[in-house]
């Protein structure tokens, strides 16, 4: 059987953010394990993006510190990254490529071929768009090119920054299967939504950020 800590993909220790002046939160103390699917919520400006990018290792927090596998990240990134599957709030897809070609792109980056792609496309309902320029696509199915990582990542956790913005019901059903299946393969995911999610109340945990003054 597993120890306890060894079911801790990512704890956070005394984290304090503040921007322009402001404190978004402080002392945050919070563990993410094996399993878990954690949603932060709060109002608009209270901080989850703040907070996703410094889980992520793009920010870096004004005191505290991370923790992957019970080593600061800041001293394993890259090791921390061939673990970490961060989408941003924008889809960070490239307009002159083609859907296919993003999708290419993609797995090269993950050292997977290019083989794999034709069934990426069918994954994210963009078979029909192969050879369209994503410049040319919209703003869903573009974060369908990006979501398509979901569909080819290994990496244990995932951190993914309002996944449904622009996506239909449809769509927002599959991402949030893959989410649950990769959970229950035991990932981590922590995401932002102002959306209700779909998945059992007993599988999704919510990290509260309140808007501080
Ligand atoms: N690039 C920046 N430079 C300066 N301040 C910033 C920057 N980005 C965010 N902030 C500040 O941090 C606060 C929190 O922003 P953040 O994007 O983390 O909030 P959020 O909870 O994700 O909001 P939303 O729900 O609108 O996406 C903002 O109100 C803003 O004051």
């Amino acid at each position: 059987m597993q120890s306890l800590s060894a079911q801790i993909y990512l704890e956070t220790k005394q984290l304090t953010c503040i921007k322009q002046d402001r404190i978004l939160f402080e002392d945050l103390n919070v563990q993410f394990r094996r399993g878990d699917i954690i949603q932060v919520a709060g109002p608009n400006g209270a901080g989850k993006t703040s907070l996703l990018r410094i889980l992520a290792g793009l920010a870096q927090p004004y005191e505290g510190t991370i923790e992957f596998d019970q080593n600061n990240i800041n001293e394993q990134l890259e090791l921390y990254r061939q673990n970490l599957l961060y989408l941003g709030h924008l889809p960070g897809v490239k307009s002159e490529l083609t859907a296919q070609e993003n999708l290419e792109f993609q797995l090269s980056l993950h050292g997977y071929g290019n083989s794999d792609a034709e069934a990426l496309l069918a994954d994210v309902g963009l078979l029909a768009f192969e050879q369209s320029l994503a410049g040319q696509l919209s703003a869903g199915q573009n974060r369908r090119i990006a979501l398509a990582q979901l569909w080819q990542s290994n990496a244990k956790v995932w951190i993914l920054d309002e996944p449904f913005t622009a996506i239909d019901a449809k769509g927002v059903e599959a991402i949030e299967q893959k989410i649950l299946e990769h959970a229950n393969n035991g990932g981590c995911v922590i995401l932002t939504t102002h959306q209700e999610l779909n998945l059992p109340s007993n599988r999704v945990s919510r990290l509260e950020l309140d808007y501080r003054f």
